[in-house]
């Protein structure tokens, strides 16, 4: 019998691209503090990819205390720009900056997944992408973030790729629901072998 899956996460798009799979989850979000973890791993020089696997093993397990009976996943998504762990943007004028950074170079995007089961981690997969940001002018810049600030304070680019964000990038190396946050495909091979969702 499939179990109830539970998404320990405030992330919409996360919530959306399940529900879209014609999955049935519950949304409690784990409200982490999320940047004191951040900066603990950093200061000890831990790597992109294991402070976003932590991160999401830490919502997870703090979720899956409440709901025993589920399967809990738990996500976090780092970028990763020339070795340097960028968060999301807290205004419009951080926006601007970070995509001035970024403008012509490449970025990474690492999206976490962690499942608890019975109280214990039982599968994880770190998601990653490499985007190629084309030469952006400063006034595009402004202008973009003008316009969509509202919408691009969520993400930790400062992009939402499914928006205007696609204008943002000459090429992207992975895959594209690990860009907006989660590692569906193989997150949805895993279920199928578990026999959680019909295939
Ligand atoms: N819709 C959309 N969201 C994006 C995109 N790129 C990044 N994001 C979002 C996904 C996540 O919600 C957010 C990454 O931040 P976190 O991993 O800390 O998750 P968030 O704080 O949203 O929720 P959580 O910590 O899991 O409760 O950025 C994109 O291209 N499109």
């Amino acid at each position: 019998m499939p179990k109830p899956l539970v998404l320990a996460s405030g992330s919409e798009i996360r919530a959306e691209m399940l529900r879209r799979a014609g999955l049935s989850v519950a949304v409690m979000p784990a409200r982490l503090d999320e940047d004191s973890v951040k900066q603990g791993m950093l200061a000890e020089d831990a790597a992109p990819r294991d402070i976003a696997d932590l991160l999401a093993e830490m919502k997870a397990a703090k979720v899956a205390g409440k709901r025993p009976d589920a399967l809990v996943l738990g996500c976090d998504q780092v970028l990763d720009f020339e070795g340097a762990l960028l968060s999301k943007p807290e205004s419009p004028e951080a926006a601007v900056a970070q995509l001035s950074e970024m403008s012509g170079k490449r970025h990474k995007l690492l999206s976490a997944c962690v499942a608890f089961d019975d109280g214990k981690p039982v599968w994880r997969h770190v998601g990653v992408v490499t985007l190629s940001m084309r030469v952006l002018s400063p006034d595009y810049i402004e202008d973009y973030v003008a316009r969509n600030w509202p919408s691009i304070r969520h993400s930790v680019g400062a992009y939402k790729l499914e928006e205007e964000g696609s204008r943002l990038f000459t090429t992207i190396s992975g895959d594209y629901f690990t860009v907006l946050g989660l590692p569906l495909l193989p997150l949805l091979n895993w279920l199928a072998i578990r026999g959680e969702i019909a295939t």
